[in-house]
């Protein structure tokens, strides 16, 4: 099975329903139309927060190009969890998937390994796509022991879940802490050492299966670095936060991903 290539813009806490709808509007207007109609190289999707998410029906899969994605997704299916939203409920409005353990919220919503498994499961069993976020803080990368963060992250975050659960709707996010939002990338080299990194483990862990999960970096990726990392091997595309505000650059980042060798 070849891996899939994806380029999801991760809008965090951001626009409203209507901003939220322009905006992927000149999105969907500006695809090329190749990646529309012939065959795709790289899945786009979009992380609106979670009131827009409705709102972006009409441009989501089948009927749009777009890819929907929570920005999160409750441990549980259902129940007395205030605050929370569950697959089924996502899935009903046309989500696709959801991201995962990324960094905003185990730092400041506490999410723990433990909690993200949980997460996961509950996600894949209710039928979404998952982008699993692992990545090491600065402090770690200055330590020398990035690698092994990153696997034991990985390890304990996909723990208690059935790899026959993964299909083709497993995806892996890495994204160094550090790079987020800084203006700070990982060089080509480091991003693809620590790609390659996963793909071992993951293969040693779940075979073909494992081997076969897409890899996306994310960390401040703009149009002016996608080239260069992509051509690290082992990425197989990104998940964007700032520049994916902007539909041009959006653009671009597809392009490039879309236009890798
Ligand atoms: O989910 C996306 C990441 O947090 C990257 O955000 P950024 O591109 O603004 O650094």
């Amino acid at each position: 099975m070849a891996r899939v290539r994806w380029t999801i813009g991760n809008w965090k806490q951001n626009l409203f329903r209507g901003t939220a709808e322009l905006l992927a509007t000149e999105i969907v207007d500006g695809l090329p139309p190749e990646l529309l109609e012939g065959p795709v190289r790289t899945k786009i999707g979009v992380a609106p927060t979670m009131v827009a998410l409705d709102a972006l029906a009409p441009w989501s899969r089948p009927a749009g190009p777009l890819y929907l994605f929570g920005q999160n997704c409750a441990a549980q299916e259902e129940g007395a969890f205030t605050g929370e939203v569950g697959p089924g409920q996502l899935a009903d409005v046309g989500v696709h998937g959801a991201i995962i353990g990324h960094s905003e919220r185990r730092t400041h919503f506490h999410e723990d390994d433990a909690l993200i498994a949980r997460k996961v499961l509950c996600a894949l069993q209710g039928g979404l796509r998952v982008v699993l976020c692992v990545g090491e803080g600065l402090e770690i990368r200055e330590s020398g022991n990035h690698e092994n963060f990153v696997i034991s992250q990985l390890s304990a975050s996909l723990a208690g879940v059935d790899p026959e659960l993964f299909q083709d709707r497993l995806v892996i996010a890495y994204e160094p802490v550090w790079a987020i939002g800084t203006g700070k990338t990982a060089s080509a080299r480091d991003a693809g050492a620590m790609h390659r990194r996963i793909r071992t483990w993951l293969t040693e862990q779940y075979g073909a299966t494992g081997a076969d999960r897409s890899i996306l970096y994310g960390g401040s990726v703009k149009p002016g670095n996608a080239a260069g990392l992509m051509a690290a091997g082992d990425v197989d595309g990104f998940l964007v936060g700032g520049a994916s505000l902007e539909a041009e650059a959006f653009l671009q980042i597809v392009r490039l991903v879309a236009e890798a060798s």
